[in-house]
């Protein structure tokens, strides 16, 4: 488990991480996700105590990373900056580091075959693809057998079967009961690995939700529904906490009922529907939706459109939030 209390991390003018709250439970798979600069890899360095905190805590299995005895068994890591000597290979990278941290040599060999490494461990690392390198990093973070794994961007330069095997790998740590928080500013990546999402924006969190709350949280159903009389058919439809757009002829956008209640009002009214199609909103919808005020760089017109919170906004994160303030009590 990773607990993060009222984490801080300030650079000279710049707050990296603003009083961050929040805690990685063992047996599922955290999503860390955030636009880039939003403070995701200060925050990860923090709990790998490679950055010190300008306030506040942060322990992995209640201590802090530097209190454990042999943190390598305690908590695995593959952060964006590697240092591997680029002269070596794979597999005496892997056994200096085993033999620096009383690992035996036995479970290098475990950790090459988990990665996919064999065909090319005993080649030097200066010439490994970004993707090889990739795995050579989640191997090392891999080598103590740690409760606790934590990736950053691991998906990061990997062709698709790379990407859908640190899937798999992490699911099955998760499943093994292990605490597994990865970061990434890819929503449809998170949406298919994640269980949970903590999503940061500016160093601030957002949201802290499983990911159905998330879009769930949404609380909006719309449904996209054709028919040849959309004039009469949005007058039946109209009421309080109904809002109903005209897209194009024939098609209507309608929000707040559900797609029985518009098939039985217009078939008691004998208009002709020919397409109801509920939308539910996809992660990446509601990922934008949530960051939308905290992505750091933004063009002056984008912000233009963005002149306050839509009603969706005010409505939509209360499950998220609902979440965000039991973290925050506890
Ligand atoms: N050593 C440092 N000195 C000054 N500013 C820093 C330093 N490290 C990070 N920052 C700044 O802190 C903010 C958060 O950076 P961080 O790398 O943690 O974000 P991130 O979410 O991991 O983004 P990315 O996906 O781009 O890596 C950014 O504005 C970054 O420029």
């Amino acid at each position: 488990m990773i607990q993060a209390r009222d984490l801080a991390k300030v650079y000279g003018a710049k707050t990296a991480v603003d009083g961050v709250t929040f805690t990685v439970h063992p047996g599922r798979v955290t999503g860390f996700l955030g636009p880039n600069g939003a403070g995701k890899s200060t925050t990860m360095r923090m709990i790998m105590g490679l950055d010190a905190p300008t306030r506040g805590t942060v322990t992995v299995n209640g201590e802090p990373y530097a209190k454990h005895r042999a943190p390598l068994r305690e908590i695995g890591a593959l952060l964006e900056a590697r240092a591997v000597h680029p002269g070596r290979s794979a597999y005496s990278h892997l056994r200096a580091l085993a033999a620096t941290h009383a690992i035996p040599t036995s479970r290098v060999d475990e950790v090459i075959d988990m990665t996919g490494l064999g065909a090319v461990a005993r080649k030097k690392v200066k010439g490994f693809s970004l993707g090889m390198g990739q795995r050579l990093g989640i191997a090392a973070a891999l080598l103590g057998d740690p409760q606790v794994v934590i990736l950053d961007e691991p998906v990061n330069g990997l062709d698709p079967e790379g990407v859908l095997w640190v899937r798999n790998l992490v699911k099955y740590l998760a499943s093994e009961g292990r605490t597994v928080f990865l970061s990434s500013h890819l929503m449809s990546e998170m949406s298919q690995t994640a269980d949970h999402l903590i999503v940061i924006g500016r160093g601030r969190i957002i949201a802290d939700a499983p990911i159905q709350d998330i879009l769930d949280g949404r609380g909006e159903i719309r449904t996209r529904v054709r028919t040849d009389r959309p004039e009469q058919l949005a007058a039946l439809l109209a009421r309080e906490g109904v809002s109903i757009r005209a897209q194009e002829r024939e098609l209507l956008e309608v929000s707040g009922l559900e797609p029985r209640e518009i098939a039985q009002t217009a078939l008691g009214a004998g208009v002709l529907v020919y397409e109801l199609t509920p939308l539910t909103a996809s992660l990446e919808e509601a990922y934008l939706e949530l960051t939308k005020d905290d992505v750091e760089y933004r063009s002056e017109t984008s912000h233009a459109h963005d002149a306050g919170p839509s009603p969706e906004r005010a409505a939509a994160p209360a499950a998220v939030q609902g979440v965000q303030n039991q973290e925050a009590n506890r």
